[in-house]
């Protein structure tokens, strides 16, 4: 008898072929939570869950009491209670390294993006104030040969070190929870305290996870430290951010912009103030987003969920 898996975000069809091919598969393009659904029934038999973002804790895991594993497609993981899906001898994976290389264009283009204003620009252009432009209205700032302080050198940080570097000919700075002898060596990278970091950088570039240390780990006062013409980046999770800090920072020019991907809530809602600071350029959550890297992320959440399943050891299994 094949196990049972529950999907719950739309997979490329032949993924979802493959996930059928070794299991009794239901299958809906998002949760539905309310008592009752469809996804709610069948979550009483799941063993296996595969999909992106949903909150997995002890209030959901109660309902789903066959569960053997959890496998995210994406590879944050601060949607799943890991000490609580551990507690029940579950076991939990994600995606990391398949798309490093394509959230790194997303949140290096981002920053080029928001240095050189091209959101603004070309709202400029299209509501046709080109024609009675004065040049200075124009200016943004340069990124070739600016210092770069990346907090969070994981997967995804190398990759954004590596196009600065090479790319830009930028000068790194970074913070981590441990030195990296080897990308020092390789990309000249600099080791620096976050609060050394913020002073020193022109582009402050946020690449942790959420976790709870990283929790609003950037707010009022770090703001402080940076130069007025510092560009603040966020492509790791809202949370890490103290949102109302950065929007009092960009309204009072403390910092000269930001570049964002990830917000406290989302998808943002309707009157937020981001919406209405021109030197905010804001992205909806597509770090890898791309249809290559989006199908090869289903395929390495589809692997794990089956190895998980056949009693293997997932490749990308989370260590609680
Ligand atoms: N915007 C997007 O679409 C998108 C896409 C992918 C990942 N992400 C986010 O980026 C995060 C990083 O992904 P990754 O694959 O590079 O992960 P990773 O684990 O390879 O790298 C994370 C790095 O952050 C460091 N870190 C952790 N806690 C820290 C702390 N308190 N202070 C300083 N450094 C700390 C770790 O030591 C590690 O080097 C993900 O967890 C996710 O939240 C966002
Ligand atoms: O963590 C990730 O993989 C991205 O943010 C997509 O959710």
């Amino acid at each position: 008898m094949k196990p049972k898996a529950l999907v719950y975000s739309k997979l490329p069809e032949e993924v979802l072929e493959y996930v059928r091919e070794h299991c009794e598969t239901s299958s809906f393009d998002a949760p539905d939570n309310t008592p009752g659904s469809p996804f709610t029934e069948a979550l009483k038999d799941a063993e296996g869950l595969l999909g992106a973002g949903l909150k997995v804790d002890a209030a959901f895991l109660d309902r789903a009491p066959q569960l053997k594993i959890v496998s995210n497609i994406s590879v944050g993981y601060d949607n799943l209670i890991i000490p609580e899906i551990s507690r029940r001898g579950i076991m939990a994976t994600n995606t990391p390294g398949v798309l490093n290389d394509t959230v790194a264009d997303t949140i290096f283009g981002l920053l080029v993006a928001t240095a050189r204003r091209m959101p603004e620009l070309d709202r400029y252009v299209r509501n046709g104030q080109w024609k009675d432009s004065r040049d200075d209205v124009q200016f943004g700032l340069d990124v070739h040969h600016k210092t770069l302080g990346i907090i969070g050198l994981g997967g995804i940080g190398e990759k954004i070190v590596q196009r600065a570097r090479f790319g830009f000919d930028m000068d790194i700075i970074y913070h981590n929870r441990s030195r990296n002898p080897k990308l020092e060596e390789q990309y000249g990278a600099v080791y620096r305290t976050l609060d050394e970091l913020l002073v020193e950088a022109d582009f402050v570039c946020l690449m942790t996870p959420l976790t709870p240390e990283t929790r609003g780990m950037i707010g009022e006062r770090e703001f402080k430290l940076m130069k007025k013409s510092a560009i603040f980046i966020n492509g790791s999770r809202g949370a890490t951010v103290d949102e109302e800090a950065l929007i009092e920072a960009l309204h009072s020019g403390t910092i000269w912009a930001a570049g964002l991907d990830v917000y406290v809530q989302e998808p943002l809602p309707d009157n937020h103030p981001l919406l209405s600071l021109d030197n905010a350029v804001l992205l909806p959550h597509i770090g890898s987003a791309t249809r290559e890297t989006r199908l090869e992320m289903a395929w390495t959440a589809a692997r794990n969920l089956v190895a998980g399943l056949e009693g293997k050891t997932p490749p990308n299994l989370i260590q609680a």
